[in-house]
């Protein structure tokens, strides 16, 4: 196989992540987000695919360490779909957790355990059509190319990358969008050019730790490019404070910067997440 040379961490809890990791690998937990992290960000949420190098990376990796869990906000099927997860040698006990960790999904059985419908969502559903035809002023500029994504039951979103001005966009819908999650009981989780509305609860920060001890890990290491993943993150941090090390490692983009200023170390998108994984697997194997 390759041979690549590990991308160095540079704070000393990074390093010390690592080698918690390297020294106990069957005990490690190697948690990575699907967008934007795995697979490159594209235009169109529906085209989203996985890097081709990642599911080859991972499946290299995943027999060597204790636990491979992608923790992502699409729906845990949609994630598998789009992943190519699903029936890969070496993969066979992939966790996804899908909707930020209310759903599940085990390569080792198929099977996808998912919480009922959100009335909330179901209702935002039904409203939000009608909800930004009626944002009058902006109409006839951005709203109409404004992309809804329906993501079950459990979650809308609304991206703004197709409009002409995504950031603007993004922007003057977030007020708007706030009032009506908040009608319906719901959350506003905001993202790459999407403003998410979903129930509260639950976020990756609660699944990776949850994962992190029912595994009774010795190591994680989380790898994510969006300020969803800023939960999971601050997860490691406390993990830290208990005594359980990690690498946090951000898949770097112009679009957020929050997650590369508390990072151990900065890739270079999912390429480099790629990287960053084979390299992992040819440490591992060596
Ligand atoms: O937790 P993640 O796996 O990172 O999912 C977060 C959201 O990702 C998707 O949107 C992002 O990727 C799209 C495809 O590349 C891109 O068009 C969009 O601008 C990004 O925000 C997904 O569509 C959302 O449902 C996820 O919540």
């Amino acid at each position: 196989m390759g041979s690549h040379s590990l991308p160095t961490a540079t704070t000393p809890a990074g390093k010390a992540g690592y080698e918690a990791l390297l020294a106990e690998p069957e005990r490690a937990v190697v948690a990575l987000d699907f967008d934007g992290t795995l697979a490159p960000i594209v235009a169109d949420p529906e085209q989203a695919r996985a890097h081709p190098g990642a599911v080859p990376a991972l499946a290299r990796l995943a027999p060597r360490v204790g636990s491979v869990v992608v923790i992502t906000g699409r729906p845990a099927g949609v994630a598998v779909r789009y992943g190519g997860f699903a029936g890969v040698k070496g993969l066979e006990h992939l966790t996804v957790l899908g909707h930020y960790g209310a759903e599940r999904w085990e390569a080792a059985t198929g099977e996808l355990r998912a919480p009922a419908d959100d009335p909330g969502v179901l209702a935002v559903r039904a409203e939000l059509p009608g909800f930004l035809d009626n944002l009058g002023a902006w109409r006839h500029t951005w709203v109409e190319t404004a992309h809804i994504e329906h993501k079950g039951g459990r979650a809308v979103a609304v991206h703004t990358r197709r409009t002409d001005d995504p950031e603007a966009a993004l922007e003057s819908l977030r007020g708007p969008l706030t009032e009506l999650a908040t009608r319906h009981g719901l959350i506003v989780e905001p993202g790459r050019m999407v403003l998410e509305l979903r129930p509260p609860g639950m976020d990756k920060g609660v699944a990776l730790a949850d994962h992190v001890r029912a595994a009774d890990a010795s190591a994680v290491l989380y790898g994510g490019d969006d300020l969803g993943d800023l939960a999971a993150f601050d997860a490691v941090d406390r993990l830290r404070a208990e005594g359980v090390p990690g690498v946090l490692v951000c898949s770097g983009s112009s679009e957020v910067t929050a997650l590369a200023e508390r990072a151990d170390l900065v890739v270079d998108g999912p390429a480099g997440m790629v990287r960053l994984l084979e390299s992992l697997a040819d440490a591992l194997e060596g």
